[in-house]
């Protein structure tokens, strides 16, 4: 294969991982990847071409930024593989959505899969798929990739069949809230300020935030060095007993081919 497009939005890194791991399997001349985490993406050299589109689900569903950021990408009939990371959940519709997105903007969806990523909201006392994606998950990206290739060869044009519901999920109304600074750890480095993928975040004297516009990904969380940003609202903390307590055995990894 001449060149693979992936494209991803990985707040916390997992999708990005699972993509890439996907992606580094096809065996193409060149790799070309279009990160969307950040508002400041400017990619013109999209072309077209087998491309993988990577998202993690939110609420059983396409994270909702994400669907501006992909409008972004045109094709015309190229074949798409697409990828949702999930925190050991559940994917619910995300793939179904991601699917019928990626068909709006023109691709060919001819491969789907689940993958599991360490839950955004996963910490130390409470792990939620820790770790995640590893070396079994790795494995299973691999065959994965065996499996897209084989497809490429024998596509029989028959529409691609992923589980999932239309309409989709409806979750709740979010209540205003993000993560936290504790000011005695903090040294003001920005790093919080530059993963943020909604920019809600500034550096004054002290660390500012938006949370009005935060959509509660972590991705400022994991990435502090000084482990001064916290995301422990009574709301936060119930939800991550709860998946702690429903969600911890493991899941596996499944195509739609
Ligand atoms: C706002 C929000 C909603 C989430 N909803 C779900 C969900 O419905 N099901 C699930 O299994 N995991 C859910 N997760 C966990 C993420 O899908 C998971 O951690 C994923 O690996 C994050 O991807 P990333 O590392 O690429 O950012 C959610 C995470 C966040 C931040």
């Amino acid at each position: 294969m001449q060149s693979v497009n992936l494209i991803y939005f990985s707040p916390t890194g997992t999708s990005r991982k699972v993509v890439k791991a996907i992606g580094q399997e096809l065996a193409a001349k060149q790799i070309n990847e279009f990160d969307i985490t950040q508002t400041d993406f400017n990619y013109k050299d999209f072309g077209s071409g087998l491309t993988i589109i990577g998202i993690p689900v939110y609420k059983g569903r396409v994270p909702a930024e994400v669907i501006p950021r992909l409008k972004y990408f045109k094709a015309k009939n190229a074949p798409v593989v697409l990828v949702a990371v999930y925190g050991n959940r559940d994917f619910d519709d995300a793939l179904l959505e991601l699917k019928d997105l990626s068909v709006e903007l023109g691709f060919i969806p001819i491969a789907a899969a689940a993958f599991i990523g360490e839950h955004s909201y996963s910490i130390e006392s409470k792990p939620i798929a820790k770790n995640r994606p590893d070396e079994a998950d790795f494995l299973k990206a691999k065959q994965f990739a065996g499996e897209i290739l084989k497809k490429l060869k024998t596509n029989d044009g028959i529409e691609l069949k992923i589980s999932g519901n239309c309409p989709y999920k409806v979750a709740p109304n979010a209540p205003v809230m993000a993560p936290r600074t504790i000011a005695d750890k903090c040294t003001l480095c920005g790093i919080c300020a530059d993963v943020c993928p909604v920019d809600v975040i500034e550096l004054g004297k002290t660390v500012i935030t938006n949370a009005e516009a935060c959509i509660w990904c972590c991705a400022c969380v994991k990435a502090c060095p000084e482990e001064a940003r916290v995301f422990d609202t009574p709301l936060i903390s119930q939800i991550t007993n709860n998946l702690f307590e429903n969600c911890s055995e493991r899941k596996e990894p499944e195509f739609f081919l």
